[in-house]
C-alpha cells in the first residue's frame, strides 16, 4: 500500500459522478422522458452492476442523475468497444449553453458537440499535430527541457513553478510560435492564458455549477464584491482574451512576415483558400486557445506526478539513470534519437501516465443515438464517463496497482510489451488530439531530470525525512500541489 494520500476507486467515482452532476446541472433543459427499451431488451439502468469500488464485477454502471441518464464505463474493453468502435455514436457532448454562451466558451473545441464544427476543429489539430507533424516541435522541445534543466539548477527549490513555466512555454510555441520572456508576470501572453485558464478550472467544478443555476443571479455579482469573479461580463473578457490576444499578436506578426511555423500560422496558411474550413479565424483562434487550456496544466501535471514518483521510488529512478548514463553518456544531455535505446525510461513515462492519471475522469462523451450493448439498453443523449481512474487501476492487469512499478510495461528481457496506457488520453474520435505533443513534451523532460539531476526526499530543520504527503488539486485534472523535495545536481557541470 502506497504510503501517499491515496484515494481509491471509489472516491474516483465520486469524482466522476460529481462531473456529471456538473453537466446534468449546466445542460440544455429539455424534455428528457426516459425511453423505453426496444421489447425484450433490459434498459441498461435495470442491471445491477453498480458497484467498482468493493468488488470490480462492474464492467459499466448506471444511474440517472438530476434528470440526465449518466453511463459509467469501468473496462478499458466495453469502452473500447464502445468509443472506439462505434465512435460515431459516442463522440457526441452534451450541450451547457448555461455556461458555454455566457462564459464565452462557444470556441471551445472540447465543449462542441459532434457537428461540422467540431469536425474543423479536429481537421486543425489532426493537420498540424498527428504523430509525423508533431515530430517538427522537438527542437523546441528540447530548447525548452534545457531551460527547465537550466532553472531548476538555478533555483532548485522553484521545481513546480519552474515546471508549470515549462509546460506553457511549449504550448505557447507550439500555438502561436510564442517565447516567454522575463517571469510570468512580465509576459503579457502568458498572464492572460494563464489568468483564464485559473478561471476556467474554478468554473468547471459541481459547486459552482449547483451555484450558477439555483441562483442565476450570481452571474451580475459585481467583480468587487465576494463572488465577483462569477460575473458574465468579467469571465467573458478574461475568456476571450486568452482567444484573441495571443492569435492576434502571431496575425500582427505573420503580417509583418516574422513569424515561425506554429499550428495557427501552418492551419492559416494551409487553409486559407480553401472552402474546407467555414470561419477559419474563429476555428483557428479556438483550437489554439483550448489547446492551451487542456494540454498546459496536463503536461505540466504529469512532469509533476513524475516527481513525485521519482522522490517516492528511489530504486526506480536509479535504474533509469543507470540506463541513461550508459546510453547517452555523461556529456551530453538525453535526445530523441536515444528513446528507443532507452526502454526502461520509456516504461518509465507509461507508468507515471498509469499510476496517477491526470485526467482521470477523462471529458464525457454523449451518445447521439440509443443503442444496444451486450444486450442492454443505452437511451440516445445519455452521458458516457470513461474511468480511466478505474482501468488504470484494475489489479487484474495492474497487480498492485498503487505500486510505480515501470517493470510492469516489460518482459522479462527488459523489452517493452507494448501496454501502453493510451487509455489515459481518451476515447475513440474525442482522443486527445494533443497525444502526440505531449508524449513528446513529457518525455524529454523526464529523460533531462533524471539524466542531471537527483531527486530525494527532502529533510525537515531536525533531519528527519519527510515523506511526502501532497494535496492534490480537484477538477477536471487532478495533480499534486507543490510538495517537499531536495533536488540535487548529479555531476558539477549541466551539460548542454
Ligand atoms: C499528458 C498530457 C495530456 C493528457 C493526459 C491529456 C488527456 C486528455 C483526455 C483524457 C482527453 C479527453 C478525451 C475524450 O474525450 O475521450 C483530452 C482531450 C483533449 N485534449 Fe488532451 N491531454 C494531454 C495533453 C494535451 C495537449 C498538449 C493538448 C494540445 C496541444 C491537448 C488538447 C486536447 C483537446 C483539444 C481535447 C478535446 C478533444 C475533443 O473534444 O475533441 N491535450 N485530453
Amino acid at each position: 500500500m502506497s504510503p501517499i494520500n491515496y484515494y481509491n476507486t471509489f472516491s474516483y467515482f465520486v469524482a466522476a459522478v460529481g462531473f456529471a452532476i456538473t453537466i446534468s446541472v449546466f445542460r440544455k433543459r429539455r424534455d428528457h422522458k426516459l425511453p423505453p427499451g426496444p421489447s425484450g431488451l433490459p434498459f441498461i439502468g435495470n442491471v445491477h452492476q453498480l458497484d467498482t469500488a468493493k468488488d470490480r464485477k462492474g464492467d459499466i454502471m448506471y444511474c440517472r442523475i438530476l434528470g440526465q441518464d449518466v453511463i459509467v464505463l469501468i473496462s478499458e474493453k466495453v469502452a473500447q468497444d464502445l468509443l472506439n468502435q462505434w465512435s460515431s455514436n459516442y463522440s457526441d457532448r452534451i450541450e451547457m449553453p448555461a455556461l458555454t454562451d455566457p462564459y464565452g466558451l462557444t470556441y471551445n473545441t472540447a465543449l462542441l458537440g459532434h457537428s461540422d464544427s467540431w469536425r474543423f476543429h479536429r481537421r486543425i489539430f489532426h493537420q498540424t499535430l498527428r504523430s509525423n507533424v508533431a515530430v517538427a516541435y522537438r527542437p523546441m522541445q528540447l530548447v525548452k527541457t534545457a531551460e527547465l534543466v537550466e532553472n531548476i539548477a538555478k533555483s532548485p527549490e522553484a521545481w513546480w513553478d519552474h515546471t508549470r513555466r515549462f509546460s506553457a512555454g511549449v504550448i505557447l510555441s507550439a500555438m502561436y510560435d510564442h517565447e516567454l520572456s522575463g517571469t510570468t508576470e512580465d509576459d503579457g501572453v502568458l498572464k492572460t492564458v494563464a489568468t483564464a485558464l485559473q478561471l476556467l478550472t474554478r468554473l468547471f467544478t459541481p459547486e459552482t455549477a449547483m451555484l450558477i443555476t439555483m441562483f442565476p443571479i450570481v452571474k451580475s455579482i459585481p467583480t468587487w464584491l465576494p463572488g465577483g469573479w462569477l460575473n458574465v461580463v468579467h469571465c467573458k473578457n478574461v475568456i476571450g482574451e486568452m482567444y484573441h490576444g495571443p492569435f492576434n499578436m502571431l496575425e500582427a506578426r505573420l503580417d509583418a512576415g516574422e513569424a515561425n511555423q506554429c499550428v495557427a500560422s501552418d492551419a492559416l496558411t494551409r487553409f486559407r483558400n480553401t472552402d474546407k474550413i467555414d470561419n477559419l479565424d474563429d476555428v483557428v483562434r479556438g483550437v489554439c486557445g483550448t489547446a492551451y487550456a487542456a494540454g498546459e496544466e496536463t503536461t505540466g501535471a504529469t512532469v509533476i506526478i513524475f516527481m513525485l514518483a521519482m522522490t517516492l521510488y528511489p530504486e526506480v529512478q536509479a535504474r533509469a539513470q543507470a540506463e541513461i548514463d550508459e546510453v547517452v553518456g555523461t556529456d551530453r544531455l538525453p535526445d530523441f534519437e536515444d528513446r528507443t535505446s532507452l526502454p526502461y525510461l520509456e516504461a518509465v513515462y507509461c507508468e507515471t501516465l498509469r499510476w496517477r492519471p491526470v485526467a482521470p475522469t477523462g471529458i464525457q462523451h454523449a451518445t447521439t443515438d440509443a443503442d444496444v450493448y451486450n444486450g442492454y439498453y443505452i437511451p440516445k443523449g445519455a452521458l458516457v464517463i470513461s474511468n480511466i481512474w478505474a482501468m488504470s487501476q484494475n489489479p487484474d492487469k495492474y497487480p498492485s496497482p498503487s505500486s510505480f512499478d515501470p517493470s510492469r510495461f516489460l518482459d522479462a528481457d527488459g523489452s517493452l510489451v507494448g501496454n501502453e496506457p493510451e487509455y489515459a488520453f481518451g476515447f475513440g474520435r474525442r482522443i486527445c488530439p494533443g497525444r502526440h505533443l505531449a508524449n513528446g513534451s513529457v518525455w524529454s523532460a523526464m529523460a533531462r531530470i533524471l539524466s542531471v539531476f537527483q531527486i530525494e526526499k527532502a529533510k525537515d530543520a531536525a533531519g528527519n525525512v519527510i515523506y511526502p504527503d501532497p494535496e492534490w488539486t480537484l477538477g477536471l485534472t487532478t495533480f499534486p500541489k507543490p510538495f517537499p523535495c531536495k533536488i540535487t545536481q548529479r555531476r558539477v557541470d549541466v551539460p548542454k
